[in-house]
């Protein structure tokens, strides 16, 4: 993928309309780009197999067909091409479906040259070898080896690569923040403002204005322009945490901005560009919230283009000691201390407990062990774990949340037994369904039914 020559990046327009595939090539040569032309998803097919290409823009609708093939062509054949898609005005379900097979963006038709040049700059951006998807993200990593976070890991590594909205889902402090941050952080808009804004901490009369911005005089009080969180997270990401959150006449509104990819600040006539990365995040049930009538469905099928599920703390097996070892590292540098150790007894009570609070509680419960300790050594007693049978049984229960729809609680059951036995045997499918005392064949089958996409080393 990395280009180290001076030969120019190549784009393949793919475009049956003579009149648009011109513009486009005139836009792209005047950014100093080779262009070369299919007219046809036949053609371009060939001429991704046969040349090299740097970047694919392609149009949906195309008398051979359409250019959902190509993405799944480049995906099937591990083509390192970025490819967007063109499609017409409004159809919003053609650009998701893209973006689900693998596109790195789509663009609405009629093509707005700004949006195009922006996007090509992107994906250009994202193949050179100093893309900050290669550098080392600083001081906020996710930390964790058990099988469930490294998947996590992965998939972060793919969705830093694409523009795609990503939904995380995840209890409470299990990270889901942290993980917007590494997405954007390891994006080629690392540079660029990453803007976390929590949905359910706004008033709802300032909401349209916090997210807008607004016009000197548009009301009492508005005595400068201000920019709002679209436009201040330009060029960059917008993190909307507890998007269940918002209200309905909000979800409208940001429905309108994001598919547009235009604001209007409040008091203003003119609307404004905007070129925002969506990452959305909740620990709520979203789809429960979409049949209880309280979340727009057309908002959440756009945010959730791609989901991104952070594992609750006790599916981590041993990541519970790595992570402790190093948020004590971290509190007591603060302090100006050296780390006490964590006395035998105390990490099998942190490995046993059930963190229904996960890293957070795991943090708030070191930062009391660290004042209580005598500064050498953590024993079980200063970390104040107290957890009776009753109280796991319960957190179990809860985990695994409500027992209705009785489908949906028979898949977490299923998820969770299935997830253990992964855990216990390294990821590797046939030992875990002898562990589970199924075929290999049933639990293919469980796997995909459950969407459990871990690589496994049969
Ligand atoms: N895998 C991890 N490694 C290291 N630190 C982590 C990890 N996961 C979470 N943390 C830390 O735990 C704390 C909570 O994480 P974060 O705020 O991202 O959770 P959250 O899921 O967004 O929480 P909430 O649902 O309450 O908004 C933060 O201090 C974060 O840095």
């Amino acid at each position: 993928m990395a280009k180290k020559s001076k030969v120019l990046p190549r784009v393949l327009v793919v475009d049956d309309e003579t009149d648009l595939a011109d513009l486009l090539e005139l836009t792209l040569l005047k950014m100093g780009l080779d262009v070369v032309k299919a007219n046809g998803v036949a053609l371009a097919k060939t001429l991704l197999d046969s040349q090299r290409f740097d970047l694919c823009l392609s149009d949906m609708r195309m008398p051979d067909g359409e250019g959902l093939e190509l993405v799944q062509h480049i995906q099937a054949r591990k083509l390192d091409v970025p490819i967007a898609i063109l499609t017409a005005y409004g159809s919003t379900n053609n650009a998701i479906a893209a973006l689900k097979a693998g596109a790195f963006d789509y663009l609405a038709k009629p093509v707005a040259l700004e949006q195009l040049r922006t996007l090509v700059k992107s994906a250009l951006k994202l193949d050179t070898p100093e893309s900050p998807a290669s550098l080392p993200t600083g001081s906020n990593p996710l930390l964790g080896n058990s099988p469930a976070l490294q998947y996590v890991l992965g998939l972060v590594d793919k969705l830093a690569r694409n523009l795609a909205p990503v939904y995380i889902t995840g209890e409470s402090g299990s990270g889901k923040e942290r993980a917007a941050r590494l997405i954007h952080a390891k994006s080629a808009r690392a540079d660029k403002p990453f803007i976390a804004v929590n949905c359910g901490a706004i008033p709802e009369n300032l909401m349209e204005s916090e997210f807008f911005g607004y016009r000197k005089g548009a009301f009492t009080g508005a005595n400068e322009d201000r920019e709002g969180f679209f436009q201040a997270a330009n060029g960059g990401t917008l993190f909307l945490d507890e998007v269940a959150d918002l209200p309905l006449v909000m979800q409208v509104k940001l429905l309108r901005a994001i598919q547009e990819r235009k604001v209007r600040q409040v008091g203003g006539v003119a609307e404004v560009d905007v070129d925002v990365r969506i990452i959305s995040a909740t620990h709520q049930n979203l789809s429960k919230c979409v049949e209880a009538g309280k979340f727009r469905q057309d908002l959440y099928y756009r945010l959730n283009v791609i989901e991104l599920k952070m594992p609750p703390l006790r599916e981590m097996g041993e990541d519970v000691l790595l992570i402790a070892q190093a948020v004590l590292q971290k509190i007591a540098a603060r302090h100006g201390m050296r780390p006490p150790v964590l006395q035998a007894e105390a990490l099998s009570a942190l490995r046993t407990y059930d963190f229904p609070g996960n890293v957070r509680e795991l943090e708030n419960l070191l930062e009391r062990a660290l004042a209580l300790c005598d500064g050498e050594q953590i024993l079980a007693e200063d970390l104040h774990i107290q957890q009776t049978e009753a109280d796991k049984a319960e957190a179990q229960a809860a985990n695994l949340g409500d027992t209705y729809p009785l489908q949906d609680y028979l898949d977490r059951v299923e998820r969770a037994a299935i997830m253990a036995a992964l855990d216990k045997t390294n990821f590797n499918r046939t030992q875990a369904a002898k562990l589970l005392g199924i075929t290999f064949r049933s639990m293919r089958y469980r796997l995909d039914r459950l969407g459990i996409t871990q690589g496994a080393d049969e």
